[in-house]
This record gives structure tokens, C-alpha cells and sequence, in this order.
């Protein structure tokens, strides 16, 4: 199922206007506060009539200007997640997965929802919690509800606006996998608005880079996320992240990974040898050299050709490095690529002082 959308909408300070497609997966619609993102989530919800608009989810169309279509928002097949679960506090867990169901129900929908919903169940790890009111659960605990609540609605999209943000980063690394797994395991796509690199670089597989209510840069995660262009649009610690496959664990405590033929080294990981996972490498957080660094503790080193100088203040500049992993930005100074002779097309070094798993800071390794 893919999501079409091209939308017009003027406030009185404000100009929206975007198109975009968000294929199978999870798209992130990232960008400064005030860039559009929820204008975009109401227009999709149907609780904002936007002045031009065609929607398409899969082949319905839930709004078509032009032809005078709009299906009105209680009729949209769309499972909502917000920042704060929103549960029903009189209800228990179960009831309140319940609640999806009968929204959506009809018997035939309901026979087969019986069979969703304890798949829901286990999916969400929520079985022992069914009978506890909403009070009584953690963050985490809600949010799982939550998401089993917006599944069980049998959506045909799943729209979910910063969902993560109210949770601790402990709260943040228990919901993550469960998005993960929507992402992997269902048909439906989600559209999800973030402002955390670290989660956009691990749950994304599209991200739409959004300025002032103008598309800035679309395109698959990986790519998207290493293009300077998208650092402006206000995300913290940009950075590339590359894929990576799990190589060996050492007797030392080291995990060693394998990023396109490069060797990188992070504190032992859980995944199991073979396992690919995203590694996220914050540009403040990486130096260059113009020859192979010796005596050095940084254990991560990649060579590559710069493919780009640009500058992001009167004294800093990005730069980004070609290397067989991937691109990788670095952000140094301009008396930094002066005293190093950087130009394009130019061999140099990327030492990584923290890489991390994407979307677990916790694991940052000099
Ligand atoms: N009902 C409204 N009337 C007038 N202006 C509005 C209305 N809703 C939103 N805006 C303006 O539209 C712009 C985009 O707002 P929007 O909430 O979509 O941004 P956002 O990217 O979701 O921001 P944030 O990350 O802070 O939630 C803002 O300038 C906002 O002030």
C-alpha cells in the first residue's frame, strides 16, 4: 500500500505546499518546529479541509479537490498514535483494544479481528496487562496500547505524531523494536513525525525533509540522512548512518561490524552474528585526517574522497566524505580544511570518536 499525497494550503502566515509518496514502510516527516509536519497529519486525519488537496491511500482516495471528494474523518481506515496514548481511563487494556474493534467492526470483520487481535496481543507484548486500567501502566506500557489500539483498528494507515517524545530515553528503547516491527511484519504504512536523528535514522525507510511548508528533500532514509541540504531544517547531531552487519564478538567485550568491506568496532552488541543494524555517526563527532592516523585511540577509521565542502556557519563547515560504508559527514572548521588543503576529489580520513546504533546514544565508544 502507497500513500499519495499533494496538498495546498495557505493560513494567514503560512504556505503549505507539498507533495509526496510514502511507499511501504515507515515514512518520517521531519523539519523545524513550525514546518508543517501536524498540518500535514490533520489534512491526511481529514480535521483540516485543505485549500487543494488529493490523498490517496493505496487506491482509495480520501480527498480529491479537484473532484469534489472527502471522505469525512470517521470514515478514514486511519489508526492514530499521539505523543500522550490518549486511552480511554475508565476502560482496561483489553476494553480499550476492544473500542478499536467495534469502530471498526462488522462480523466478518469481527471473526477475522479475533484472530488480529492476538496477534496484536503478543506483537505488543500486552497479554498481562490486559485488565489494568490506564492509570496504573508506565509511558512505555501506554504507548504499547496504544499502537495495539491503532492496529486493531484494521488500518489502512497508520498515522503517528511524535510518539516517542513524552517517553525517557529507557521508555524510548522499549517502544522502538515494536515500531520496528509494524514497519517489518504488517502491509500498512505509517507515516510518523519526529524530530529525534537518532530515531529517524533507525525506524525510517523514508524520510521526507520538510522548510517552511516546502518539501526540502525526499528519498530513502539512508540517503536523505546524508545530505547536508537537510541539516538547515533544525535536526540536532546530523550525521550519516550506514548498515552494517554484524561480524564477530570478541573476548574483549568488542562487537566488530562490516560496513561495505569497512571494519568498525562498537561495545558488544545483542544482535546475533549475521544481523544488519544502523550505525549512526554524528558529524560533530568526527575528525579528518589527510594520512592514515597511527597511535591514536579512536578504533574507528574510514578512508574516502570528499565529495563536498559546505559551509554551515561563518566558521564551521560540513563536509562529506565518499567511503565504501557510505557517505559520512564530518563538521570541522574552515581553518580546518584550509590548514588540511580539503577539496573535492581529495583522500583523506574519518576518525569516529562515538558511533552508535542508531536510536541507542547509550552506546557511544571512542
Ligand atoms: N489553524 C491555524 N491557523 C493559522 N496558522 C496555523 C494554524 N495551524 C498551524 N498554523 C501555522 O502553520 C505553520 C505550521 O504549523 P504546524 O503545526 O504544521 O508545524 P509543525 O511542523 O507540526 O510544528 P511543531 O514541530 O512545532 O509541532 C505554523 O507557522 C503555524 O503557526
Amino acid at each position: 500500500m502507497t500513500v499519495n499525497l499533494s496538498l495546498k494550503h495557505r493560513f494567514e502566515q503560512f504556505d503549505l505546499n507539498v507533495s509526496f509518496e510514502a511507499p511501504k514502510g515507515l515514512t518520517v516527516l521531519f523539519g523545524a518546529s513550525g514546518s508543517g509536519k501536524t498540518t500535514i497529519i490533520n489534512a491526511i486525519a481529514g480535521l483540516l479541509q485543505p485549500n487543494h488537496a488529493q490523498i490517496k491511500v493505496g487506491d482509495t482516495l480520501l480527498q480529491d479537490t479537484d473532484q469534489g471528494i472527502w471522505v469525512p474523518p470517521h470514515k478514514r481506515a486511519l489508526g492514530y498514535i499521539f505523543q500522550d496514548s490518549r486511552l480511554f481511563p475508565h476502560l482496561n487494556v483489553g476494553q480499550n483494544l476492544d473500542y478499536a474493534g467495534r469502530v471498526t467492526g462488522g462480523m466478518a470483520a469481527r471473526k477475522s479481528s479475533v484472530q488480529q487481535r492476538s496477534y496484536v496481543i503478543d506483537m505488543l507484548d500486552i497479554g498481562d496487562i490486559l485488565k489494568r486500567r490506564p492509570a496504573t501502566l508506565s509511558g512505555g506500557e501506554k504507548q504499547r496500547v496504544a499502537i495495539g489500539r491503532a492496529l486493531l483498528a484494521s488500518p489502512q494507515l497508520i498515522l503517528a505524531d511524535e510518539p516517542l517524545a513524552a517517553l525517557d530515553a529507557a521508555r524510548k528503547a522499549e517502544i522502538l523494536p515494536y515500531f520496528e516491527r509494524i514497519r517489518d511484519e504488517t502491509d500498512c504504512p505509517i507515516i510518523y513525525v519526529s524530530h529525534a536523528a537518532s530515531e529517524v535514522a533507525r525506524l525510517a525507510t523514508t524520510v521526507v525533509a520538510l522548510k517552511a511548508g516546502q518539501v526540502l528533500r525526499m528519498g530513502p532514509a539512508l540517503d536523505v540522512l546524508a545530505d547536508p541540504s537537510v541539516m538547515p531544517v533544525g535536526v540536532g547531531s546530523v550525521g550519516a548512518v550506514i548498515e552494517a552487519r554484524v561480524h564477530a564478538h570478541h573476548g574483549d567485550g568488542l562487537t566488530e561490524l562490516s560496513a561495505g568491506g569497512v571494519t568498525l568496532y562498537l561495545p558488544r552488541l545483542p544482535q546475533s552474528l549475521g544481523a544488519v543494524v544502523r550505525v549512526r555517526l554524528p558529524a560533530s563527532d568526527v575528525l579528518l585526517a589527510t594520512c592514515a592516523p597511527k597511535d591514536i585511540s579512536a578504533l574507528n577509521t574510514l578512508q574516502g574522497q570528499v565529495q563536498d565542502i559546505q559551509a554551515i556557519s561563518d566558521f564551521a563547515v560540513l563536509v562529506t566524505l565518499k567511503t565504501q560504508a557510505g557517505p559520512v559527514l564530518a563538521r570541522v572548521t574552515r581553518r580546518s580544511v584550509a590548514a588540511l588543503g580539503l577539496s573535492v576529489g581529495v583522500t583523506c580520513y574519518a576518525i569516529a570518536k562515538t558511533v552508535a546504533i542508531a536510536a541507542d546514544d547509550t552506546a557511544d565508544f571512542t
